[in-house]
């Protein structure tokens, strides 16, 4: 296939899924609910290798700190994260139908319908090419086509590039300049023609409440990073107290997605691994930098969006660091390690781009942020964030609740300066303040150097000064006489530092990638039934080999479950297909549809010499060999400690024990 050329039959595939029970809509016999999906014996089989491969990638080889927090989260600390008042999309409502539609979503549909209708307009000769191309150009990411044909109307030049303009920068309009889009465009529910309203923020999360009373307010989490910041303190001390270091979560969120039709892509619950790797502010080096380094990275950075370009430009990780294109070694080492585990997976490297966010884009306390894009049927989908979030989670989390959310750090040598402080006179201080003594001593301590010194400036002039606190016990005005405090320089020497860290945040969606995995991995055998076949590498693949008799006879019996036994031992996942109903060319089929690598077949010969025949997937050649040996040999493929090409040196070719064409 073309470099950036993606080949899937999305129908077909969609079928396939479910036939083979890699997933299925959840509570079908009910009608399924929208958006939430089940995973099959295969499809549970794929996720829990991507999901273990991600363990080793990240947890192991980066000795990381892997703890498991809870789902249901009380709403105060949420409301401390901003995700109460900010974990929202825009959405509007049909007119007349009630349907609900996510805004940005809509406006990207209606304006790519619009110049895919343009492209066939000017009858191009392969209209679907051009259109494709034209979303493409568009840097169409989410693209969500219902299939129908879009209607041929011409668009002037201007109109085209202005839509496509909008397009390249679609993630970076706010509610209020999509409610001008749709005003401007025009813009209605593609499903009925009729009007929407203005876009209103709807947020995302699903609420509950803890406990009998129905008093305490809670929320399912919409991400697991918040656990680890409530374990900061813990984690570091379970550290050692050094820095940097990270800690990781792999569980399920919970997302009330607005209108949830992409399949697995954009679902109300889903798996998600995060990395929250704790950074000193001061220094974002990475000790391991090196080695990633020199990785060539397809990276999209915001400058190049907002010049309305939708190609990636390809540079070394050290030069994106290097220039400042991206901030930090640290978020670089991230950008390096994520691209290596999703070529490790089998993601391919032409459909992956890092898509760095422009401005109204990031989080406000983000300092840089980019998203490991893959190129599906849907068209870009972000699988992977990887954003800065700085020191903000844990500045909220600790003024919230008052607990010290810090490193501290021995120096080397003490710091030594000059501080301008409070020093109140303990004979007037309290006796005059009373009750308010405390508070106001604790607020005039923290007071910037500049605020002391305009105090000090008005107790010099005059001889008074008022002090305001508010969240605290003692609220209100309180007056201050020059003679309750001294507010004078001091040397100060420092023999520890402390500093709230900033957060380097890797954040996958396992679902996401699944899905962009099987459709990378998917082909049609072509002059063989147009036969599907899933070429997941080994390392992935739910099952790693088939076991299998030739037909029914029941001399195969024995060697068949020691084949199976041997495997089991090895720690191979295995399948046994002994439907005697099937043909073996059926049988070989099939599994070629789940995308198991190895066969092993047992035959009339097994019972003369104990030797098997050993089918490779992608290539459907053959060899035969002693079973145990056999055996082996799928045990290295599968670690990986050797490839179908080193087999073949070894074993000689053989012609198939059955036709593959014999379905
Ligand atoms: N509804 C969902 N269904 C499946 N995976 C999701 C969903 N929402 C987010 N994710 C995954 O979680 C990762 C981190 O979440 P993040 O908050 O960065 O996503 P997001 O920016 O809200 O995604 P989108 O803009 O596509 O809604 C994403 O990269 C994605 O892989």
């Amino acid at each position: 296939m073309a470099n950036g050329e993606l080949n899937v039959d999305r129908s077909a595939l969609d079928q396939l899924l479910q036939k083979r029970f890699f997933i299925a809509p959840s509570f079908e016999i009910y009608g399924g609910i929208k958006g939430l999906y089940d995973f099959g014996p295969t499809g549970t089989a794929l996720q829990q290798n991507l999901i273990g491969l991600w363990r080793q990638h990240f947890v192991i080889e980066e000795d990381m700190l892997e703890i498991d927090c809870s789902i249901i989260t009380p709403s105060r600390v949420l409301e401390t994260s901003g995700h109460v008042e900010k974990f929202a999309d825009w959405m509007c409502r049909d007119t007349v139908s009630n349907d609900f539609l996510r805004a940005d979503h809509l406006v990207e549909e209606v304006l790519e319908a619009r110049l895919e209708g343009d492209a066939l307009a000017r009858g191009m000769a392969e209209v679907s090419i051009q259109a494709d191309a034209a979303a493409k150009q568009a840097g169409a990411k989410k693209s969500k086509k219902k299939g129908g044909a879009a209607a041929p109307v011409r668009l002037d030049d201007e109109a085209a590039d202005r839509f496509r303009g909008i397009l390249a920068q679609i993630d970076n309009y706010d509610g209020a300049a999509l409610g001008e889009l749709i005003v401007k465009y025009d813009i209605r529910n593609p499903a009925t023609g009729n009007a929407v309203t203005a876009p209103m923020p709807f947020n995302l999360m699903f609420g509950t409440s803890i406990g009998p009373t129905g008093a305490l307010k809670g929320f399912l989490r919409p991400e697991t990073a918040q656990g680890q910041f409530m374990n900061f303190s813990r984690l570091l001390e379970f550290n050692n107290q050094k820095m940097p270091f990270a800690s990781a979560m792999i569980g399920r969120s919970f997302r009330n997605e607005i209108s949830p039709r992409q399949g697995i892509l954009r679902v109300r619950e889903f798996t998600m691994a995060e990395v929250e790797h704790f950074v000193d502010p001061l220094n974002k080096a990475h000790p391991r930098f090196d080695e990633v380094a020199g990785l060539t990275l397809p990276l999209l950075p915001a400058a190049r969006q907002l010049e309305e370009k939708t190609d990636p430009v390809f540079m070394t990780v050290g030069d994106a660091v290097g220039q400042g294109i991206v901030n930090n070694q640290t978020l670089g080492y991230f950008l390096g390690r994520i691209y290596l585990y999703l070529m490790k997976i089998g993601i391919r490297g032409d459909l992956l781009r890092f898509r760095q966010h422009m401005g109204n884009e990031m989080a406000h306390y983000a300092c840089d942020c980019w998203d490991a894009e893959i190129k599906t049927t849907d068209g870009w989908i972000e699988c992977v964030g990887c954003a800065d979030r700085s020191a903000y989670d844990l500045t909220k989390h600790s003024e919230a609740t008052n607990k010290k959310l810090v490193v501290q750090e021995n120096l080397p040598e003490p710091l030594v300066y000059e501080k301008l402080v409070c020093v109140p006179n303990s004979k007037v201080f309290g006796p005059r303040l009373r009750r308010a003594a405390a508070a106001v001593e604790r607020h005039l301590a923290a007071l910037p150097e500049a605020e002391l010194a305009a105090l000090r400036d008005a107790l010099v002039r005059d001889g008074r000064a008022t002090v305001t606190l508010a969240g605290t016990a003692a609220d209100g005005a309180h007056e201050i006489t020059a003679d309750m405090v001294a507010i004078e320089k001091q040397t100060i020497t420092e023999h520890v530092r402390v500093y709230t860290p900033n957060v380097i945040e890797p954040s996958f969606g396992i679902g996401r990638i699944l899905h962009a995995l099987i459709e990378h991995s998917y082909s049609v055998r072509a002059g063989d039934g147009q036969r599907a076949v899933l070429g997941f590498n080994p390392l992935v693949a739910p099952f790693k080999c088939l076991v299998l008799p030739l037909s029914g006879n029941a001399s195969f019996a024995k060697p068949l479950r020691e084949v199976a036994r041997r495997l089991r031992a090895a720690g191979v996942p295995a399948r046994v297909d002994d439907t005697a109903s099937a043909s073996i060319g059926r049988r070989y089929a099939r599994n070629d549809e789940i995308g198991t690598p190895f066969a092993i077949t047992v035959d009339f010969q097994t019972a003369e010499d104990n030797t098997v025949t050993l089918r490779e997937r992608d290539t459907t050649n053959q060899i035969r060999g002693p079973l145990q040996e056999m055996v082996e040999v799928v045990k290295s493929l599968v670690d990986g400690a050797s490839t179908w090409s080193d087999v073949l040196g070894r074993y000689p070719l053989i012609d198939a024990v059955a036709s593959d064409t014999e379905a």
